[in-house]
């Protein structure tokens, strides 16, 4: 029945019994989105694959997208998504049904813009930190960007998101951002084998790597219990002196509670979050809080230091904007007047999409219409998946889709909406999605007020540790400039 439903999609030879299992042995985390794009290139946009009984839909069709992505129907994430499940539990990422609704809903208000204006004081504080670092490096020799970046991204989401400064930038290095680093490069190997999805299999058959993923998130949970406890403190601190449930700041306004705040406040059906519920959360959001943006702002420096024409140009619109005062703090205003960096963003975000592929497993029958191949029915069972990465670098779609040409996004110049969903869209769409925008801005435009960067070292390499890394690193040089 399932076959007879997808009888008009193309898709690869696939033998009874095993499927396309040929296919998957040639998927790894270097290889995945250079296949996921020649398969394309060979099946066009939708296609169908089998392996043993699972029935995968591949899809860069945008009408098909739009209609599934957009649908309050089929919300549940693809199965493979449960090897993240021992790190981060049912927090908002990986739960659905009832869990979901009621999280989101809590959570919404705390990325509303009111507070996202507060957080751009911190977003502001902490770049300028991550600049006065970077001085070590200003000499013109190659070096790694990353870890830079990610101590700033850090600090940011604890310091916001959780109300706890955790001082990463001060730090040589940051067991938490180690561990996530090493787990979800092993996570994303396993997210390639169909067996080693199986968490018993994964342990049978690798008991010391099943080992060492435990320890890794063991270290992982342990940072994250810790923000919790020191924000309990804080925030009990601030009850009993102030007598009232409503977060004060120091000078004593009134304002709107932050992420953590507000889970450990919250009731659902009449009852406060359980603590591992809270952690589960706090897991979440500091992981894609922060490894999402750290891959955007790492492939979007290493990109402009290969573009110096782009660097200029946003240096014109910097210095027009905020003028020469270095002191004087960035506002969410000033941000909203960046107009050229916000190109420069977007093209990052293209070509380089944090999440290069997200997935979603459908519990109904989908019916669809006016796809590639006309209508249809995507039976129940079917595992949908979404290569943004190859969407967003497909050549009917975008000419020279390889070249970093932040002009393709001025003056309103826009492709149809589902052909460019680095944040994805719909009712499961990014919810820190204005957050990292204005976090993103703010670095971009410290660092580039600041030093020329230049092209040094080797070109990026994608690879899919979860979230989109390169497996050069993001090497690159950088110089002050004295002349401003
Ligand atoms: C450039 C940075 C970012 C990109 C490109 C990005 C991209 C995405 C994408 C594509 C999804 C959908 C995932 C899926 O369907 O499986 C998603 C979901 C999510 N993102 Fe982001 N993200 C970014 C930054 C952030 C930040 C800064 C936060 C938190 C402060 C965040 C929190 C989340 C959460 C909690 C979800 C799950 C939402 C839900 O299912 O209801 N993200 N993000």
């Amino acid at each position: 029945e399932r076959r007879r439903k997808v009888a008009n999609l193309p898709g690869p030879v696939c033998p009874p019994f095993f499927g396309a299992l040929h296919l998957m042995f040639r998927l790894s985390p270097k290889t995945f989105l250079k296949l996921g794009r020649e398969y394309i290139s060979q099946y066009g946009p939708l296609q169908r694959v089998w392996v043993f009984n699972r029935l995968l839909i591949l899809s860069g069709d945008a009408e098909l997208n739009e209609q599934l992505l957009s649908s309050q129907e089929h919300l549940v994430k693809h199965p493979v998504y449960r090897v993240l499940g021992q790190w981060l539990g049912n927090g908002l990422l990986l739960s659905d049904g009832k869990t979901w609704h009621q999280r989101r809903k809590i959570i919404t208000p705390t990325f509303h813009f009111s507070i996202l204006e507060q957080f751009v004081e911190v977003f502001d504080q902490q770049s300028n930190i991550c600049v006065k670092r970077l001085a070590s490096k200003a000499n013109g020799e190659t070096f790694d960007v990353y870890r830079y970046v990610c101590a700033a991204t850090l600090d940011i989401i604890a310091e916001t998101a959780m109300g706890t400064k955790i001082h990463a930038q001060a730090n040589e290095s940051t067991p938490y951002a180690e561990a996530v680093k090493e787990c979800t490069a092993l996570l994303s190997w396993r997210f390639m084998s169909v067996y080693l999805q199986i968490e018993l299999l994964f342990a049978l058959t690798h008991p010391h790597l099943k080992w060492r993923q435990t320890k890794l998130i063991r270290t992982m949970h342990a940072f994250t219990i810790k923000v919790i406890e020191q924000r309990r403190q804080a925030l009990e601190e601030q009850q009993k002196k102030s007598g009232s449930d409503i977060v004060e700041d120091d000078v004593g306004s009134k304002r709107r509670m932050a992420l953590l705040d507000v889970l450990l406040m919250a009731t659902v059906d009449g009852k406060p979050l359980t603590n591992d519920e809270i952690r589960e959360e706090v897991d979440t959001f500091m992981f894609e809080g922060h490894d999402t943006t750290t891959s955007a702002l790492s492939f979007c420096l290493h990109e402009l230091s290969r573009h110096p024409q782009v660097q200029e140009k946003m240096l014109e619109e910097i210095l027009r904007v905020l003028g020469n005062d270095r002191s004087r703090p960035i506002t969410i205003r000033d941000l909203g007047e960046l107009k050229y960096i916000e190109c420069v963003i977007k093209e990052s975000l293209r070509m380089y999409p944090p999440v290069p592929i997200v997935g979603r497993k459908l519990e109904k029958d989908f019916k669809y219409t006016n796809s590639t191949y006309g209508d249809g029915v995507l039976p129940a069972g079917s595992e949908f998946l979404i290569g943004i990465y190859a969407i967003q670098r497909h050549p009917a779609t975008y000419t020279n889709p390889d070249q970093f040409i932040p002009e393709r996004h001025e003056d309103g110049k826009r492709v149809a909406p589902f052909e460019y969903i680095p944040f994805s869209a719909g009712p499961r769409n990014c919810i820190g999605q204005k957050f990292a925008q204005l976090e993103i801005k703010m670095m971009l435009a410290k660092i580039v007020r600041e030093y020329e960067l230049l092209p040094r070292g080797e070109r990026v390499e994608c690879v899919v540790n979860i979230v989109l890394r390169s497996d050069t690193g993001f090497k690159l040089g950088m110089r002050r400039r004295n002349n401003i």
